[in-house]
């Protein structure tokens, strides 16, 4: 039988205190070699997916760079469809395979300003774009595995959903600090400590001066 959903992997470079980007959205936490460990990644995966803060925040590639492979298909969590125009994903979009998933909730002149690119739109969702049925859409597609890249409020959903299988932390050498500053993981936060997915350690990686935590779920 068919899996409903594909394999999913959550990757982050967090500061110590646990953070992925500082109060004004500053992320750049890996490493050249650090990259290079996510790009090899990149290359291993049918698709790769962010929210739409990331891109306002980062306007990232999301592609293959610093390894030799091949780009994963980009997927872009966007309820509202306000991606901006000038961002590298829509602009490279005629070259990289994108997928736009929206909600139902978005405007008739967001649709037709995505519609002019050559993206895909995917819409599930009353508010939010609902992640198990985008995940089981993805299934059907022959997608067989996802990496998520954050950032905290898409890892949430995925951590609290128990959408995801495999988790890849680089602790980076970096205080941030702040109570505003994004963590690996946003969201209301489970209140419960029993209510936690349970992890398994299952490597431990020094890379410089950073940390590779590999976990799977017990
Ligand atoms: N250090 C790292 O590894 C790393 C990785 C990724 C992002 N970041 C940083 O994280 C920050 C962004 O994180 P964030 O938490 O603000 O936003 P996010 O990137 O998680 O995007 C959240 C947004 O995605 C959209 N969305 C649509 N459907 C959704 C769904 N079902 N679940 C969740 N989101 C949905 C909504 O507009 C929501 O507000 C940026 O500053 C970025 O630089 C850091
Ligand atoms: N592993 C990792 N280390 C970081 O320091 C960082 N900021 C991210 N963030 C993930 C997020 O998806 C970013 O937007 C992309 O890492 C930028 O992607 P590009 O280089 O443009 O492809 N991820």
């Amino acid at each position: 039988m068919e899996k409903s959903r594909p394999h999913v992997i959550l990757s982050a470079a967090i500061s110590i205190d646990g953070k992925i980007a500082t109060r004004l959205g500053d992320s750049k936490l890996s490493s050249k070699k650090d990259k290079i460990r996510i790009h090899k990644l990149r290359s291993k995966v049918d698709a790769i997916l962010v929210g739409k803060n990331t891109v306002q925040r980062d306007d990232p590639l999301l592609t293959v760079r610093y390894v030799k492979g091949k780009n994963p298909i980009r997927i872009i969590l966007d309820s509202r469809g306000t991606i901006n125009i000038d961002s590298k994903i829509l602009q490279t979009s005629n070259k990289i395979p994108t997928i736009i998933a929206v909600s139902k909730k978005i405007s008739k002149s967001n649709l037709k300003k995505l519609k002019k690119f050559p993206v895909e739109i995917i819409m599930t969702g009353e508010n939010s774009v609902n992640i198990k049925s985008l995940m089981n859409h993805l299934s059907k597609r022959k997608i067989k595995n996802i990496l998520v890249e954050g950032g905290g409020t898409v890892n949430w959903q995925f951590i609290h959903n128990d959408l995801f299988d495999e988790i890849l932390i680089a602790i980076s050498p970096f205080i941030i600090g702040g109570i505003d500053a994004i963590t690996f993981v946003q969201g209301k936060g489970f209140d419960k400590i029993k209510k936690s997915p349970r992890l398994r350690l299952n490597t431990i990686k020094k890379l410089e001066n950073y940390l590779i935590l590999h976990y799977t779920k017990v």
